[in-house]
């Protein structure tokens, strides 16, 4: 197998062609050429995660060196077909920061827009949901919608690749060509989900949100009114009890910090919490990890089963790869898989955005809604929309 040439950053996200991958995770930037083995639909059938990634290396008996790698984009629904390949070429390199590009003048203008469902309808939605919840049916259940932009001419994805990174370097930024060959799931995930080099794991969930101001002095109060909101509090800390509870059996040690922080994108403030273990078995891979915890209450709900359900029965659309997760991972098992938030799935002129908000007893629908559209503006932004 051929490898790149280390290159600056800059040249990395130059030399992303459409059909190509690109991982711009903090520690990490990866971009990939061609396919040399992948996973079939008819292969995928009945197997878990971890059990489609064993497949994929056994498809791929040689190794690489350092860059015996695989790349994936994993469902929500188990059930649903990944995207999962060990690429021809990689290039890797540390990242450092890059010059914004010029989204407006380069990308084409929208020409239909569309949201499903509607705002109107996604607060109907909202408010059966809070019923539900209130009827003790479950505790917690994350509604998304979907934002459907036709654009006037094919979107160059390498620009919206780029705006992205520039807004959001030290995030978890993404391009993958998926398996339908059509089209590609991009984006900027502030959200780890699993992190496993050698013998330690690390997850950092974020539940809880509000909307960034453009005024200082209201941004800020924006951030403290989150980090002390009761509902908020509450709606985070079913997430990480569920990803302890999980993830404890693998773990000799996990430091769960007793209060989240807060974080920023350039869009939202997030509550989080940075979990941190030490494995018995240096041996699980990074996907057999993350399959134990997924899909945590921070995107699906509490209890799963009955979350799914009703996130199921109320979207009126398929979520497919959003709110699943997409990442990288060696033939050790060593990995880093984000969860596939503030990202669209993009096939010529054609976008699909995603933007979901987490739904309890005390969810206000007017409230919710407006927490979707400031998360869609992630990806708008790096279009040159917003
Ligand atoms: C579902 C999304 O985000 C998730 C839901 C959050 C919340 O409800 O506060 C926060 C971060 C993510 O875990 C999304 O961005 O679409």
């Amino acid at each position: 197998m051929a490898t790149l040439q280390e290159k600056s950053i800059n040249e990395i996200t130059d030399l992303y062609n459409e059909g190509d991958s690109f991982i711009g995770f903090p520690m990490q930037h990866i971009l990939a050429k061609g396919k040399e083995v992948e996973l079939h639909r008819e292969e995928q059938e009945g197997k878990t995660f971890s059990e489609r990634v064993d497949l994929l290396w056994q498809k791929c008996p040689r190794t690489y060196g350092h860059h015996d790698l695989m790349i994936g984009a994993f469902p929500l629904n188990q059930k649903d077909e990944s995207t999962l390949f060990i690429p021809k070429e990689v290039m890797m390199e540390k990242p450092f920061t890059r010059t914004r590009y010029q989204a407006g003048s380069r990308l084409s203008l929208p020409n239909k827009v569309k949201f499903h469902p509607q705002p109107q309808e996604y607060m109907m939605m909202v408010e059966k949901a809070v019923a539900r919840i209130k009827n003790a049916e479950l505790k917690k259940v994350v509604l998304g919608r979907l934002m459907q932009i036709e654009f006037s001419k094919d979107v160059n994805i390498r620009y919206v690749l780029q705006n992205l990174l520039a807004d959001n370097e030290d995030k978890f930024n993404f391009a993958v060509p998926l398996l339908d060959e059509k089209s590609t799931l991009i984006g900027s995930s502030p959200e780890l989900l699993i992190k496993k080099v050698g013998g330690k794991v690390i997850t950092n969930p974020l539940a809880g949100s509000r909307p960034r101001m453009a005024n200082e002095e209201d941004d800020k109060k924006m951030a403290e009114e989150l980090s002390c909101s009761e509902k908020d509090l509450y709606e985070h800390r079913l997430v990480v009890e569920a990803i302890e509870r999980n993830l404890k059996p693998y773990c000799k040690t996990l430091t769960v910090p007793a209060q989240p922080s807060v974080i920023s994108t350039k869009t939202m403030w997030h509550l989080s919490t940075r979990i941190e273990g030490e494995l018995y078995d240096e041996g699980v891979s990074s996907v057999q990890l993350a399959e134990s915890i997924h899909p945590t209450p921070a995107i699906c709900g509490t209890p799963a089963v009955e979350a799914y359900q009703l996130l199921n029965e109320l979207e009126p659309y398929n979520r497919h790869y959003f709110t699943g997760m997409v990442g990288y991972s060696t033939r050790n098992g060593d990995g880093e898989w984000a969860i596939s938030i503030r990202c669209a799935e993009l096939s010529q002129r054609q976008m699909k955005l995603f933007a979901g908000a987490g739904i309890v007893a005390q969810s206000v629908p007017q409230e919710e809604c407006d927490e979707t559209a400031a998360k869609l503006k992630t990806m708008l932004s790096a279009l040159g929309i917003e």
